[in-house]
């Protein structure tokens, strides 16, 4: 595979970008409409190999998934008794944390496996937490074996959380068809991507599963109890993925340009929407008008920032892409949990940022990173690691570092289905999907 020469940008760049629809949303929205009493008709699916794989293995295990002939991101999910499947997770968090529970309910052997870095990723706790409840499992990472009986008998569990938010969510989205529902209480260091389990307990409010939640002294939730019963089928807008939206919205930023996404929602529980923050924190200037339109303009240079950012761990390597080129020295804490995500995210934007000639440390839970002007870094090779946000981070520091190649930019299509296209579009005006220069 030859790396893809990241396009430079000539000047600022001046794009609007439309985005496809939410990773995290699309594969909550299938996962509850495969559980729920009645067919859900999802618009706006997003269709990448992440939510793709959720759709292969909800049609495996016995789900009707039916396509609209015209929109691909139109798809009817209707519910039917779930047997036994092989799944593959491919990298995918939400297929190997959500689905497990939902195999559980399934009559007969479901497989699981996935991609070899898939294999490393953290997931004994919410095995452990299913055995808890009363499944068979055999295994404690990738592989593993759910024997399926067709049915769960729920009740209370402690889980850490701490490694993933995507344990609770994984609990959550099946526990109303478990036999007792489930009473999930964490114990352990504070919950990371909470957005995230806000953006379940939201989805399952809509397909009518009250989730009644307890914090402890400090405010943080840490218990989610759902009672037993049915999930109602729901017609599933997806709202645009706002964490992909960030790499383009970082465009804005590096270049001095101005960057434009329509549909931006007013409501979210997206943690990507903390982007618009995050890019004032570094200096930009941010805007939205009536119909939805974020407007982002960079900065003559950017302003070094220090930000916890345990709960948006998903945006920093384009956050730290952009604080390679700012100011001063950044400092971003909170978020140990990405050495367990498609790769370890600290160790790779530490090498990759060195290797074009950047300053990054790793400290036990984060990033120190200090900024030197675009023309002081060297373009290079820079790897992906399977890992669609090191790709397209690298992309980020491309438009301004010259010479910078991406090794595996194909692995964009974990959450984005033309990523290459979309990005030269936005750099140059050629044709591309959904990004055009104005
Ligand atoms: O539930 C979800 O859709 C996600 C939760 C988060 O996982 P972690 O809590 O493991 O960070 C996030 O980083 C991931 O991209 C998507
Ligand atoms: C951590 C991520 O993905 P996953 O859902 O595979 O955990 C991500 O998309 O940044």
């Amino acid at each position: 595979m030859t790396a893809w020469p990241a396009p430079p940008a000539s000047g600022p760049v001046d794009a609007v970008v439309e985005l496809p629809g939410s990773k995290s949303i699309t594969n909550r929205a299938l996962v509850l409409a495969a559980l729920a009493e009645g067919p859900s008709r999802i618009t706006g699916t997003l269709r990448s190999r992440d939510t793709d794989l959720m759709l292969d293995a909800l049609a495996a295990l016995g789900t009707g998934i039916a396509y609209s002939a015209t929109d691909p991101t139109e798809v009817t999910v209707t519910p039917a008794p779930l047997h036994g499947a092989e799944i593959d997770c491919g990298l995918a968090g939400t297929l190997m944390r959500f689905l497990p529970a939902v195999a559980a309910l399934a009559q007969g052997r479901v497989r699981f496996d996935g991609d070899p870095q898939a294999r490393t990723r953290p997931m004994g706790i919410v095995l452990d937490a299913l055995r808890t409840l009363g499944a068979q499992i055999d295994g404690d990472a990738l592989p593993f074996t759910v024997h399926g009986t067709g049915a769960v008998d729920g009740g209370p569990v402690t889980v850490d959380a701490s490694a993933s938010s995507q344990f609770v969510s994984g609990l959550l989205l099946s526990a109303a068809r478990f036999t007792a529902g489930a009473q999930i209480t964490h114990a352990g260091r504070p919950v990371p991507s909470m957005p995230h389990i806000e953006m379940t307990v939201d989805m399952l409010a809509v397909a009518g599963v009250p989730v009644a939640t307890a914090t402890d002294r400090t405010g943080a939730v840490t218990s989610w109890s759902v009672s037993p019963g049915p999930i109602r089928a729901v017609d599933w807008a997806i709202e645009p993925d706002l964490s992909n939206a960030a790499a383009f919205l970082a465009a804005a930023a590096i270049t001095g340009g101005t960057v434009r996404v329509p549909r931006w929602p007013d409501q979210t529980t997206q943690p990507g929407a903390q982007i618009v923050s995050i890019l004032e924190a570094l200096g930009c200037r941010t805007g939205r008008s009536g119909d939805g339109l974020l407007t982002v303009t960079g900065p003559p240079r950017l302003q070094a920032v220090d930000l916890d950012l345990s709960a948006v761990g998903e945006l920093t390597p384009t956050v730290a892409a952009l604080c390679t080129v700012a100011d001063g020295t950044s400092t971003l804490s909170g978020i140990a949990h990405l050495r367990g995500h498609e790769t370890d995210r600290l160790a790779a934007l530490t090498t990759e940022i060195t290797r074009l000639g950047g300053t990054c440390t790793e400290t036990d839970d984060g990033l120190v990173i200090t900024g030197r002007r675009p023309a002081d870094l060297t373009g290079a090779t820079w790897r992906s690691y399977a890992d669609h946000r090191m790709a397209t981070a690298g992309a980020a520091l491309g438009l301004v570092v010259a010479g910078t190649a991406i090794e595996n930019v194909e692995t964009t299509g974990k959450t984005m289905p033309d990523f290459p296209a979309m990005w030269t579009a936005m750099v140059d005006g050629a044709a591309g999907p959904g990004a055009s220069a104005r």
